[in-house]
């Protein structure tokens, strides 16, 4: 069964799903990761491989950008493809001098201005969470991590600068993604497990970034720690 977002047959995709925002990371951890790594989807360019990791069948696939995509994406796997846990594994904007570059943080609530999850089911709140055995299952993967809550964003840029800062002030969000939120409240509205772990890219206080060289193929820590939670899973 295709979609007419993703060509893969049912039986090709499997139960866990590693998500990377970029499909060029997805093709990467793919070549590096998995063994035996098939192609099952390319439409749009949203490349996904299934494959084997440590005797666990994971397929690995591109979200895109932003809630919209993530949302048409996680909501075939979990609705039509039948995958039961997906790991968001991505980069994100640090709001803190707590976090540095290359830190890696596992979310434990994502609060969003979006209106995707109130258009999706109408959700009135501005809260998700992470599955919490998922969430905990990657906290004990990682070995050195910091957790809060994320920020879910529908802007990369900001006319003004300043409304970035209020928010990690009001709201308490100590990092910024752009999808986390819509794959949350996906998975807790199909009663299935989401989660993400992220790699901080872009520092503003700090004025520090990573290259898209980095961005694409420097996250292995991360990867790791995504694909043995996932392998636990499966
Ligand atoms: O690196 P990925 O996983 O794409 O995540 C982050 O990077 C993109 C912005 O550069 C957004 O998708 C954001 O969520
Ligand atoms: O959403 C994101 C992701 C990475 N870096 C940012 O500054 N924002």
């Amino acid at each position: 069964m295709a979609t007419v977002h993703n060509s893969a047959d049912k039986e090709q995709i499997a139960s866990v799903v590693l998500m990377p925002g970029d499909p060029y990371r997805a093709r990467y951890i793919a070549g590096k990761f998995l063994e035996n790594a098939a192609l099952v989807n390319e439409v749009r360019g949203m490349l996904a491989y299934t494959g084997m990791y440590k005797g666990k069948r994971i397929t690995v696939m591109g979200s895109g950008m932003g809630c919209g995509s993530m949302g048409i994406y996680s909501h075939e796997l979990f609705n039509k493809y039948d995958v039961e846990v997906i790991v968001r594994a991505g980069s994100c904007g640090a709001y803190t001098m707590d976090l540095d570059l290359k830190d890696i943080f596992i979310p434990d609530s994502c609060w969003s201005q979006s209106t995707y999850a109130h258009t999706y089911s109408g959700y009135e709140k501005d809260i998700v969470e992470p599955d919490p055995t998922l969430w905990k299952s990657l906290c004990e993967h990682a070995q050195n991590y910091k957790t809060g809550r994320l920020h879910t964003s529908d802007c990369f840029y900001y006319k003004k600068k300043e409304d970035k800062h209020l928010i990690c002030e009001q709201k308490h969000c100590l990092a910024v993604d752009m999808e986390s939120f819509a794959l949350l409240h996906n998975a807790d509205q199909a009663q299935k497990k989401a989660a993400t772990i992220l790699t901080v890219s872009d520092h503003s206080l700090k004025k520090e970034k990573l290259s898209v060289a980095e961005r694409e193929q420097n996250f292995d820590a991360m990867i790791q720690i995504a694909l043995d939670t996932l392998a636990s899973f499966a």
